[in-house]
């Protein structure tokens, strides 16, 4: 179904709900530019670490389109464990990994409290910009203490700049791809007042700083256009 959410004059702040559930492929694939080369590049890090017996954890997973993909091509035996808090998602979520016959677990979670066991791989697409800067760190320590040797995280962000000129002309660079994509003035600017202090981007540095943090030896970007970015942390 067709991204039409914010067509209409909104009411409350940016939500994972059944509205957005419903059309969240077409959302992605229309707000965040290169998703497709995101998720292709993900997976193929993400092939490169999955051993027999690995356990793989997909941070707010929501239709599972990633752990789809990577079930489809992977060679081993692994469990493939998609987290979200958001029930509309994971029905989406489950509707899809069936279609697609491919067998992947999918539970309801709230990231921040789970009882992770040791793991091969972390991903987290755009779900760490949505939880708070306050518990973030946290979050991404607890993964770090969560992997194994040698494991790895892989997340993918929106992010700023703190050269304001820059940042403005990067989410100059952004509406415009918006625009191509399909979206009204009228719609980006109600999803913008709809994700303010919902989504809270850090900027690449900031990113790579907080892995580092958390214990991480290692942290690049891996792919990046304009204002999004995808990281690889190395433990
Ligand atoms: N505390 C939480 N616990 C569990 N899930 C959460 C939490 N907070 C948010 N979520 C979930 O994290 C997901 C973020 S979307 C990820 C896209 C996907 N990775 C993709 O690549 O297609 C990002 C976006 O829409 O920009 C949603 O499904 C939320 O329900
Ligand atoms: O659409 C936007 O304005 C974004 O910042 C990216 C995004 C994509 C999908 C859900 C929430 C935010």
């Amino acid at each position: 179904m067709n991204d039409k959410v914010f067509t209409k004059p909104i009411k409350k702040h940016f939500e994972f709900d059944e509205e957005v559930a419903a059309v969240f492929d077409d959302m992605l694939k229309r707000s965040v530019p290169f998703y497709g080369e995101s998720q292709k590049i993900t997976k193929f890090f993400a092939l490169k670490s999955i051993k027999e017996e690995s356990i793989v954890y997909d941070l707010g997973s929501s239709t599972a389109s990633l752990l789809i993909s990577i079930a489809k091509d992977l060679a081993v035996d692994a469990r493939l464990i998609g987290l979200d808090n958001s029930e509309a998602m994971l029905e989406q979520a489950r509707k899809k990994a069936q279609a697609f016959g491919v067998s992947i677990e999918l539970e309801n979670a709230d990231i921040l409290e789970y009882d992770y066991k040791d793991a091969d791989l972390f991903i987290s697409n755009f779900t760490l910009q949505f939880i708070r800067p306050l518990v973030r760190e946290e979050l991404v320590k607890k993964i770090y203490d969560s992997l194994k040797s040698d494991g790895i995280f892989i997340f993918s962000e929106k992010v700023i700049s703190h050269h304001s000129k820059l940042n403005k002309d990067l989410i100059e660079c952004y509406y415009d791809y918006k625009k191509e994509q399909g979206y009204s003035e009228y719609e980006i600017v109600q999803k913008r007042e709809a994700l303010e202090n919902v989504l809270v981007p850090y900027s690449e540095d900031e990113n790579i700083k907080m892995a580092k943090n958390c214990g991480f030896k290692h942290c690049e970007v891996i792919f990046r256009w304009a204002n999004f970015a995808t990281f690889i942390a190395i433990k």
